[in-house]
């Protein structure tokens, strides 16, 4: 059973408090076996990938066969149904016309003073893109990652891939080749982190490195931060559905169960004010456990962290919504728009019973890498701008300096830094000194 709460009675603050710091991951001591593996493949390069991917993905490669050729690929992607194809690729464009329009504008203009001002935009040089192994790889993630990295204009993107066994999926291989990316390597785990941080005589480094993975991966990221840039560490999936009395409740418990059969520690929620359609959510949910492929794990996650919460009102759910800043948030309310302008943390919104969260997982344009774990609250989703840099333009004129010149003199010397004060004082006695 999940947890029910009631905004009206006595030990709601505490029981919601208590639903808020649930601790949903474990967290194995696996950085001492990281910090090695990584010292390993800086020191030994090919020859550390080659051993640690025989070990742990019982797999024997050579420097040659680090890189799926594009004869692999071919054969790999030639196995893909047609209608398996057909949809990741109208995936693959409502992702890219999605991400086309976030791309962000350059700015210039000359302030009051005469200085020219504004920003430009750039691309990263080269990203990795992590793609984590067996059945947990998503092709979808891969566009999800790829196609924003690919938009921004990065001109180099490198995926890992473990497969272990030497088995690969057909689909990630096809999703990597729509999104425009040709350079996929078999390594998995903390090793690939590193051969895509520092560099291999195989793998040149890349700058930035995205992507989910298990807890060696997630450690692995953790420490490489810095030499590279991460994107976040993504925790279990979460759904809240804040939906009235007026819903399918079969419609509600499938969104709810979206969630849950991504992992046995995801999280999903309901908010509603009627009791009685709280009641038919979770006869829904029971029903849906006894077919449900993935029923084993969806039921663990709905029994050890789901929860329904009953409410006076949608001000009264909005309020406990910001509060849990969920990952995804499903709005299904008569007026989901009247809503919205209250909704102040969640990593992506669905409106209106029409909108079902697996859309934004797959097809309807938005990113699905979302912030967990209440980081809704200070981050946003992957988008373009995690493959750009923003670098800051200024350019004065003569004029422009003897206005604003004579102050960064005064701050310079409040600031004791001497050759700071004298660079602008030059200049100013050079102005002064024109005839
Ligand atoms: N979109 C998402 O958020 C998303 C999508 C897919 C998967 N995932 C997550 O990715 C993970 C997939 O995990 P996975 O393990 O199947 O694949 P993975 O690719 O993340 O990890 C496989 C690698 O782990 C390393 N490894 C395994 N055991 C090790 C050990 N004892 N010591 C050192 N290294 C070891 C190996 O190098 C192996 O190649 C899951 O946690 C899943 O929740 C998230
Ligand atoms: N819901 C997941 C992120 O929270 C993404 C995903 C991939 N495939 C299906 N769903
Ligand atoms: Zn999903």
């Amino acid at each position: 059973m999940p947890l029910h709460l009631n905004s009206q009675s006595a030990d709601f603050e505490q029981a919601f408090t208590a639903l808020l710091g649930m601790k949903r991951e474990d967290s194995p001591d696996v950085d001492a076996i990281v910090a090695d593996i990584i010292a390993d493949v800086r020191g030994r390069g090919d020859a550390a990938l080659i051993e640690l991917t025989a070990r742990f993905d019982k797999m024997d490669l050579t420097p040659e066969t680090l890189r799926f050729s594009d004869a692999e690929i071919d054969a790999l992607v030639a196995q893909v149904p047609a209608e398996e194809a057909a949809a990741l690729q109208l995936a693959a464009d409502r992702i890219r016309a999605y991400h086309t329009a976030q791309m962000p504008q350059d700015a210039r203009w000359t302030d009051e003073a005469g200085a020219d001002l504004g920003w430009r935009w750039t691309a990263l040089s080269a990203a990795g893109l992590y793609v984590p192994g067996g059945l947990a790889s998503y092709p979808s993630s891969l566009l999800m990652n790829a196609i924003p990295a690919k938009v921004a204009g990065v001109k180099r993107l490198a995926v890992t891939v473990p497969t272990p066994g030497g088995a690969a999926n057909p689909l990630v291989l096809l999703a990597a080749r729509i999104a425009g990316v040709d350079e996929v390597y078999r390594v998995g785990g903390a090793q690939a982190i590193a051969a895509l941080a520092y560099g291999t005589p195989t793998i040149p480094p890349v700058d930035k490195i995205t992507g989910p993975g298990n807890a060696f991966v997630a450690a692995a990221k953790r420490r490489v931060f810095g030499k590279v840039g991460i994107d976040m560490i993504a925790g279990p999936s979460e759904i809240l559905v804040i939906a009235d009395g007026d819903n399918n409740p079969e419609w509600i418990a499938l969104d709810l169960m979206s969630q849950a059969e991504h992992d046995a520690s995801a999280q999903s929620i309901l908010i509603t004010d009627s009791p009685t359609f709280a009641q038919a959510v979770e006869d829904a949910v029971e029903r849906l456990l006894t077919t449900l492929t993935r029923a084993d794990i969806a039921g663990a996650s709905w029994r050890d962290f789901g929860a329904i919460i009953l409410v006076r009102d949608m001000a009264e759910a909005a309020a406990l919504s910001n509060r849990i800043a969920p990952e995804h948030l499903e709005i299904c309310t008569a007026d989901p728009e009247a809503l919205l302008p209250q909704i102040e943390h969640a990593g992506a919104i669905f409106l209106g019973q029409w909108t079902p969260e697996a859309i934004g997982d797959y097809i309807g344009g938005p990113n699905h890498v979302l912030p967990t774990a209440r980081s809704a609250r200070f981050s946003s989703g992957l988008s373009v701008m995690d493959f750009l840099k923003r670098t800051t333009i200024a350019r004065m004129t003569p004029e422009a300096l003897r206005a604003i010149g004579p102050a960064a003199e005064v701050l310079a010397a409040s600031e004791s830094l001497e050759a700071h004060g004298l660079s602008v004082t030059a200049r100013l006695k050079s102005l002064n000194a024109a005839p």
